[in-house]
């Protein structure tokens, strides 16, 4: 695993989001301080385009308020709304591509809301220096993920090698243990994996906590309270908009 600065990008559906969602960018960021193994300069939680056509995904726009809600205290985890605003759904390696470029050669005429706090200070104060893409200070974007989701890649079909090589080889995967996976037999049963197995870091979550998406969708889909799982605000969205078969009454 590189030593310098990383932002820890993750994708998935977050239909709705989940305490778990956020608590994966603590758990990951403080494995990777403490062992030094390289500065996190910021997060990004990029929910996947409508067209992705996941069952219960509902709308981007939906998803990404929720997620603007949980993370409303977050100091350095941002949303951003990139892949949902593209024409349909967006190969995970083309988003950590684009994101990591956008960072390390902000666009001078808008600055994108998801940009990490700590990339667009030190931009402003780098502002009269010569920032040329690929000097020692860029930034290394990773995609953080749960073992779920690592163990996706062995579905026939849905990553290609090339992807695979090039999100391993170019940026690097930190992944969250889950109950009923097992990351590190999974990494030396795939060769790809065991390739690349220096950039991909296994953190355990010491402090379980199996709640889903699918679990606050069945509560609230049987009339039962989803409180405590996520954050208040995102219930309240759902009830508000009525999604995920509620209808609009108290918490
Ligand atoms: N409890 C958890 N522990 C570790 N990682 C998790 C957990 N819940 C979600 N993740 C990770 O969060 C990312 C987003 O996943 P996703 O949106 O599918 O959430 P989910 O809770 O698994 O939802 P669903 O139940 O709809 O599949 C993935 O990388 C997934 O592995
Ligand atoms: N080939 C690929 O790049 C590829 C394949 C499958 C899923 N994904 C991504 O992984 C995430 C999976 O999300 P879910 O776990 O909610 O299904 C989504 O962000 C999706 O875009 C990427
Ligand atoms: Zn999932």
């Amino acid at each position: 695993m590189s030593q310098g600065k990383i932002v820890l990008m993750a994708c998935g559906s977050f239909s709705p989001p989940t305490y778990m969602h956020l608590r994966m960018f603590e758990i990951a960021k403080d494995y990777i301080h403490s062992l030094g193994l390289g500065t996190i300069v910021g997060g990004i939680v990029s929910p996947v385009h409508d067209a992705y056509g996941k069952k219960d995904l509902v709308a981007a726009h939906h998803r990404v308020a929720m997620l603007k809600l949980a993370l409303r205290s977050s100091g350095w985890i941002k949303v951003s709304e990139w892949e949902t605003q593209q024409t349909g759904w967006t190969r995970t390696r083309a988003s950590i591509k684009y994101h990591q470029d956008t960072i390390n050669t902000p666009p001078q005429t808008e600055t994108p809301t998801w940009l990490p706090d700590d990339i667009l200070n030190v931009n402003i104060d780098d502002c009269n220096s010569n920032h040329v893409n690929g000097n020692s200070d860029d930034v290394t974007v990773k995609l953080l993920c749960g073992a779920d989701l690592l163990e996706s890649f062995a579905t026939p079909g849905l990553w290609s090698d090339d992807d695979l090589e090039a999100i391993l080889g170019r940026h690097g995967i930190v992944v969250v243990s889950r109950a009923g996976s097992d990351p590190g037999r999974f990494i030396y049963e795939s060769d790809m994996l065991y390739k690349y197995r220096k950039n991909v870091l296994l953190v355990t979550n010491y402090i379980v906590n199996e709640v889903s998406s699918t679990v606050i969708r069945r509560l609230l889909r049987r009339g039962e309270s989803p409180k405590y799982l996520t954050d208040d605000a995102v219930l309240s969205y759902i009830r508000q908009n009525q999604l995920y078969g509620t209808t609009a009454n108290v918490t």
